[in-house]
């Protein structure tokens, strides 16, 4: 029996004109990872809601976990909710709490053991690649590492499902990658999957399970599905980029269909090895199953062999610079000044002033010549820089890119990137034991409590 089950399901807001779902039916089974796909207003946050039990469907069941969620009570949902992790968009953190409280505090709210919460902490940190930031408060944090504490915060407490909404949507594609390297590794402990997004780059190289939707109806359910973004954003620059990446896949000779047929069967091999995903990676000792499966996704994010054919994908995508249409277009300032290099602004200005130093002694433009710019490769300086605040802080080591594209020339440096930095010198943090993690109040956590 699958694990969620929507069974001619229609949604109808208050003010809605049409049908937010439209009678749609879908089944998804334990261990699943699903793509929800589709243009923005199709219905994929609003499938993702009812799912939450934030919304009510209209018409038809919804079936979560043996829930039956037209009969769950008022009283019942907080409690249903726990059972289901869910990382947004927007991260929606508690700001006025380090990273080690707000993953903590999803545990206080359940009433887990302080000794089990001191535990398990660590190592869903450790998981997420966040050891090290425990201190550190929301706004000292990139992008990417903010959505690391989410899905810490999400996980932590090992929930059978986990929704997603757009867990990248605001992020570069190379830390985006890292989100979805945590993202993988927790399916592959059983988790069931369900990620709503717009990243074509993302569903074609993970080729997983794609469901679209289009006006509230569900109009494609594909195994190892891909997704062509440009037909719901048909942006003119778009287009004039996605003819430029193909027009470079073509002359790469790289070959779509026999790449996806391979990737097909790999991805098959690992969902068939699944069936007890946790065995190679049970820890000896362990406080408790929460914290098995936790070090078990740690094991098995640090085992980079382990890593699934979707992740090398990706990687390879990211790495050689095939961000895709929609990762072109929305590419973040920082990523563009840093090419994904976790360096700062200052960091970038010093080279910057560097290059064009020696440009003038040299005579040679800087664009094209300088101490860092041989043959369109970053410099050993840049690529062995510590990720110190860096956009993505993974320890899984990604397939090594068979040639890495030149970093693009920094823009002027403005503020605005320069304070998304985390340069590791706020004092605000070192005042904070982490001890008072497991004191942490909760009357102003609850606001923002996820699921
Ligand atoms: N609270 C609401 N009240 C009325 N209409 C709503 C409400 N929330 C969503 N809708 C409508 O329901 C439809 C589906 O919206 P939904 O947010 O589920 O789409 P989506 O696929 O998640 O879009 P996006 O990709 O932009 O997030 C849209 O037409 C939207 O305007």
């Amino acid at each position: 029996m699958s694990l969620i089950t929507l069974d001619d399901v229609t949604k109808i807001y208050p003010k809605g004109t049409r049908p937010a779902l439209d009678d749609i039916t879908l089944h998804i089974d334990r261990g699943d990872f699903v793509f929800l796909v589709g243009a923005s207003g199709s219905g994929k946050t609003t499938l993702l809601s009812l799912l939450l039990r934030e919304e009510e469907a209209t018409d038809g069941e919804i079936r979560v976990a043996g829930n039956d969620l037209r009969r769950l009570t008022n009283r019942q949902v907080p409690q249903y909710r726990r059972s289901i992790g869910f990382v947004f968009q927007d991260y929606k953190l508690l700001n006025n709490k380090t990273v080690w409280q707000n993953v903590a505090f999803a545990l206080e709210v359940i009433g887990t053991s302080r000794s089990t919460i001191r535990t398990l902490v660590p190592k869903v940190l450790q998981t997420v690649g966040l050891s090290g930031k425990e201190k550190n408060y929301p706004h000292e944090l990139s992008g990417g590492e903010q959505q690391r504490v989410a899905i810490a915060r999400a996980y932590v407490n090992h929930p059978q499902i986990l929704l997603a909404d757009e867990p990248t949507g605001n992020l570069d594609p190379t830390t985006s990658l890292g989100i979805m390297e945590v993202l993988d590794a927790i399916n592959r402990t059983g988790t069931t999957i369900v990620m709503a997004t717009h990243n074509e780059e993302i569903v074609n190289s993970m080729r997983k399970r794609v469901v679209e939707l289009h006006n509230g109806k569900i109009v494609r359910d594909e195994q190892h599905g891909s997704y062509d973004s440009a037909l719901y954003f048909p942006d003119c620059d778009v287009e004039s980029k996605a003819s430029n990446a193909n027009a470079v896949r073509t002359s790469e000779g790289q070959d779509e269909v026999s790449g996806r047929q391979a990737g097909t069967s790999d991805a098959m091999a690992v969902e068939a090895s699944a069936d007890d995903p946790d065995a190679k990676f049970r820890p000896q000792r362990s406080a408790s199953p929460q914290a098995s499966a936790t070090l078990g996704v740690a094991q098995s994010l640090m085992a980079s062999e382990n890593g699934d054919e979707g992740i090398a994908r990706l990687a390879h995508s990211v790495h050689s610079g095939r961000t895709g249409r929609y990762g072109e277009v929305f590419q973040s300032v920082e990523t563009t000044m840093t090419w994904g290099k976790g360096l700062s602004a200052e960091d970038i200005a010093a080279k910057r002033e560097q290059e064009e130093a020696y440009a003038k002694r040299h005579g040679t433009n800087v664009e094209t010549s300088g101490p860092h710019s041989h043959e369109g490769q970053p410099s050993d300086e840049q690529a062995v820089q510590p990720q110190q605040g860096g956009a993505d802080n993974s320890r899984v080591a990604p397939p090594a890119p068979p040639s890495p594209p030149a970093p693009p020339m920094p823009p002027a440096v403005d503020g605005e990137a320069a304070t998304q930095r985390v340069d590791g010198t706020q004092a605000t943090s070192e005042t904070q034991d982490t001890s008072d993690a497991q004191n942490t109040n909760d009357a102003d956590g609850k606001e923002s409590q996820q699921s």
